[in-house]
């Protein structure tokens, strides 16, 4: 083993190096050939420990919107306004559609196999055509809404249990969410919600829930490896140890859910797919789709030994184990389950601060639902004011703050910049939302802003892009928005919110904490009370 006075020195050189080379712009040290414009110096500054995207804003502040810097040993481009978005995203959408390589793709993705690490080519073509085309199109949506229907009233339900008292609002929501993900992706919800279905079920609720956020947080930290390549070995921060660990835990978990898929798909004869997992099983049978895809049987899961080999896009994609299967449900679960619950986290937060807000949506739930009932989705067109207080949160709180990072495929010159082939490129949506030149006053929290206005959410309009533009856009944005739509209006409609009686509103912290979703610091406690007649909240 090596001597402790070893590590510490390693680790203090490594920070030292790290601290040092992080954050510099300096074009020689770039040595990017002579280019139009030159790219502004910058000097050191350490993110490891804070907030990046904060950092960065405040930085383009100072530097301008697009700005090169060094991260470790590669370059990185942050983009923090409209027009440079649009840049990236539409004018040369396609130089910057793939994915840097970063540990948690590799360890958390078998090897960069999901949608969202997987690198642009054949492999991610072909599986997002199955997103878009399969899993999340319109009809297919609407074939799941009476889950979505179900899973709220259940919620809205559990919620009233607590009426008068402190609650802890994301769990809560959490648990929603991953219920009408899990059923819709994986036909069930496969955790226990109670202690009699604990020994039916592969993890319980809490344990679900811990393993998503710890997908999202280690799929969005800056670890030191990444960018420092010959530090990787030594793990400094710890982050590899953990993604090996989250790995183990979701293999575990895939392999229960596959396993049982296709169990089920051998024993009946007229196999009707249910969820997502037995259309991607049906897609991987069909000889007459144009994406081929292949798997062999369950034996590779069960006989460790044995090679695994389950279901993948053959002949160019061929792939060793089950990684193709498991990275499709693993980017549906985790992609739709923090994301919404995170949005509607803060909306609720930003209301209970101004309850003359609740007041005007109240009014406009009361107006076009009336008392008697719950909101349902085909009402969502109708609630204007629902929709701008989703559209603030999304300008004001954007889970995904700095977008996920995108990668230059070839040398480019963008907006005058010379930007070379591999450099890394984030967008800085939260930057973005705060732009005085877009927004007024933009640190207020105002609805009112959006009433009237043309813009939306779905890529068009590049000074609000929660979802990203272009070829890497969201393909889950219309359920995501969905869920975000019903629970909030539904939140509203059916409870009155303040805050506990020792939490003043201004005292309410609004701190975040950065992964490749931002969500609060500290959970929202709130108190709720019933404000619809009583029997509408019992199922
Ligand atoms: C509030 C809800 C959601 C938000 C704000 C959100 C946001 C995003 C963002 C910003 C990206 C990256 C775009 C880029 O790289 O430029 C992304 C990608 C992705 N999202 Fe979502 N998302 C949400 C819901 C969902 C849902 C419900 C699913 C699936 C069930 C999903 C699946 C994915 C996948 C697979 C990708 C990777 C796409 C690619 O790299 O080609 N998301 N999402």
């Amino acid at each position: 083993m090596a001597p402790s006075w070893f590590v510490v020195a390693i680790t203090w050189l490594a920070s030292l190096a790290f601290l040092s080379r992080i954050f510099t712009s300096r074009r020689n040290q770039l040595k990017l050939p002579p280019g139009p414009k030159p790219w502004p110096i910058i000097g050191n500054l350490n993110l490891i420990d804070s907030l990046p995207h904060q950092s960065l804003h405040k930085l383009s502040q100072k530097y301008g919107p697009l700005m090169q810097l060094k991260f470790g040993s590669y370059p990185v481009v942050v983009a923090s306004s409209a027009d440079m978005a649009k840049q990236f995203l539409k004018n040369h959408d396609q130089n910057f559609a793939s994915r840097p390589q970063t540990a948690a793709g590799k360890h958390t993705t078998y090897n960069y196999k999901n949608i969202t690490w997987a690198p642009y080519g054949p492999y991610w073509r072909q599986g997002r055509k199955i997103y878009l085309n399969e899993l999340f199109s319109s009809k297919r949506l609407e074939s799941f809404e009476y889950i979505r229907v179900e899973e709220m009233r259940a919620f809205v339900s559990r919620l009233y249990g607590f009426s008068g008292k402190p609650v802890v609002l994301k769990e809560h929501l959490s648990r929603a969410t991953l219920s009408v993900i899990s059923r819709i992706v994986l036909g069930k919800k496969y955790f226990s919600e109670s202690d009699d279905q604990l020994e039916t079920s592969i993890v319980t609720l809490k344990e679900f829930q811990e393993i998503l956020d710890e997908l999202f947080l280690l799929n969005g930290v800056l670890n030191i490896g990444d960018w420092i390549p010959w530090l990787d070995f030594l793990d400094l921060q710890g982050y590899l140890k953990r993604m090996k660990a989250l790995k183990k835990k979701l293999d575990r978990f895939h392999e229960h859910v596959f396993n049982e898929h296709k169990s089920k798909k051998k024993e009946l004869k007229d196999f009707v797919p249910q969820d997502m997992v037995d259309l991607l099983l049906q897609l991987a049978d069909d000889p007459d789709i144009d994406v081929k895809l292949s798997y062999d049987g369950v034996r590779g899961f069960t006989q460790k030994k044995e090679k695994k080999r389950a279901f993948c896009f053959a002949p160019l994609l061929l792939d060793d184990n089950f990684s193709c299967f498991v990275n499709r449900d693993q980017d549906l679960v985790a992609g739709g389950t923090d994301t919404s619950a995170t949005t509607v986290e803060w909306a609720i937060s930003e209301l209970i601060k101004q309850p003359q807000l609740i007041k005007k949506a109240t009014e406009e739930l009361d107006r076009v639902i009336g008392r008697e009932r719950w909101v349902e989705e085909k009402d969502i067109p109708q609630l204007p004011y629902i929709d701008a207080i989703m559209k603030e949160t999304m300008r004001k709180h954007p889970v995904a703050v700095m977008l996920a990072p995108h990668l230059a495929l070839e040398d480019c010159l963008v907006a005058g910049y010379d930007i070379r082939k591999g450099t890394t490129v984030f967008i800085n949506t939260w930057s973005m939302g705060r732009d005085p030149s877009l927004w007024e006053e933009p640190e207020d929290f105002r609805p009112e802003r959006f009433l009237g206005k043309k813009i939306d959410v779905k890529g068009q309009h590049f000074e609000l892009l929660p979802f990203g533009s272009g070829r890497r856009m969201c393909p889950g944005y219309s359920l995501g928005l969905k869920m975000i739509r019903s629970s909030l209006a539904n939140l509203l409609h059916g409870f009155n919110w303040k805050l506990p009686d020792n939490t003043k509103a201004e005292d309410l912290s609004m701190e975040e904490v950065y992964g490749l979703a931002t969500p609060r610091k500290f959970p929202l406690v709130a108190v709720l009370e019933p404000r619809l007649p009583l029997h509408l909240y019992k199922i």
